[in-house]
């Protein structure tokens, strides 16, 4: 999708740096050979590498995708202790060799923690270059609400994921928008069923249920969403949700990584300050604020243990 200028625009050519680590390397090989069979042209060339620092050098976007996944029965945060040190080190390497305005999303879960682990290791680099992906999340919800209705998925827009990408997070429907034959409805309005609206869950664990795999194409088609409209900019009045530093808008916890509604213009995003939190909201917001705060102290005591 990169590659096929799905992010960065038609006529921009790229080089990619794939990293993985030492045993991956033949199947890393595998993957060069398929991209060069796709006759890609705007891909420019393909550097493979289990080194971090010839992975990140020069490099303007950074899509850390590379973590284990949980399995069944498994809580994102369970992946803490294994994975947030890839971050560290990749936090690292980035500070070291990567352009010091690249954009950085993780993906890798617990992702909000990782993000936040992975910048406090680069602090050359402006703590809001790094984002974490929630944009799965939001691409699920608004497919569902789209159904529900009965309108194509494009027509559902400014679905708000807040807060963690984990079970606390508050998919929130109540700014969504909805066009219905060229006219922009409220979602609540479209869909007429608040309780429908408040207890649809937007979760990976079904995906991982039925394929007893992570979720993989959509969360590649998420990140590719979330770096082209970090790239490229959101559409005026509209906005979209990414795990950014706090700087404890809507009540949320200082300098953890929060999911909010962004809009962003010429490689910018800024939260969306001003949209109505009823009750049940703060409370939403509260919880999953406070476990991010957890999972902050745990990881940094896993780090420095
Ligand atoms: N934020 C989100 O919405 C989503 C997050 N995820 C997360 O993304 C991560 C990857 O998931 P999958 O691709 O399904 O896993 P996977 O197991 O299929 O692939 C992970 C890849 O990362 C590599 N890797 C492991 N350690 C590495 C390191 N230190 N440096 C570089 N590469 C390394 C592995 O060798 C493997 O090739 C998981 O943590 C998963 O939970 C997955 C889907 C959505
Ligand atoms: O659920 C998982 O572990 C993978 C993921 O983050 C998602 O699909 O949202």
């Amino acid at each position: 999708m990169v590659a096929k200028g799905d992010v960065f625009g038609p006529n921009q050519p790229l080089i990619l740096h794939l990293l993985d680590i030492p045993p991956m390397m033949g199947v890393l090989e595998g993957v060069v050979m398929e991209l060069a069979d796709c006759a890609l042209p705007l891909l420019h060339g393909v550097v493979p590498t289990d080194d971090p620092a010839v992975a990140f050098k020069d490099v303007s976007a950074a899509f850390l995708v590379g973590a284990m996944p949980r399995k069944q029965g498994m809580e994102r945060k369970d992946l803490l202790s294994a994975n947030v040190k890839i971050f560290k080190v990749q936090g690292e390497a980035l500070d070291k060799h990567a352009k010091k305005d690249v954009k950085v999303l993780v993906v890798g879960n617990p992702a909000n923690t990782n993000a936040l682990v992975c910048s406090k290791y680069a602090p050359s680099i402006p703590k809001e270059n790094f984002t974490a992906m929630t944009r799965l999340d939001q691409n699920r919800a608004q497919a569902q609400i789209a159904q529900k209705v009965g309108v194509p998925v494009g027509n559902v827009t400014n679905v708000i994921i807040w807060g963690n990408h984990s079970s606390t997070q508050f998919p929130d429907a109540s700014h969504a928008l909805v066009n219905i034959s060229g006219k922009e409805v409220k979602a609540t309005e479209a869909v007429k069923d608040d309780n429908w609206m408040r207890s649809v869950s937007f979760s990976g664990a079904a995906v991982i249920a039925a394929r007893k795999m992570s979720s993989a194409m959509s969360a590649a088609k998420a990140a590719c969403d979330h770096m082209r409209d970090w790239f490229l900019g959101t559409v005026p009045d509209k906005f979209v949700s990414m795990g950014v530093i706090s700087d404890g808008s809507y009540g949320a916890p200082k300098d953890v990584v929060f999911s909010f509604p962004v809009a962003t213009k010429a490689g910018k995003w800024q939260i969306v300050q001003g949209l109505p939190v009823d009750d049940f909201a703060k409370k939403m917001l509260a919880a999953t604020g406070k476990e991010l705060e957890e999972e902050k102290s745990e990881a940094m005591s896993v780090i420095e243990a």
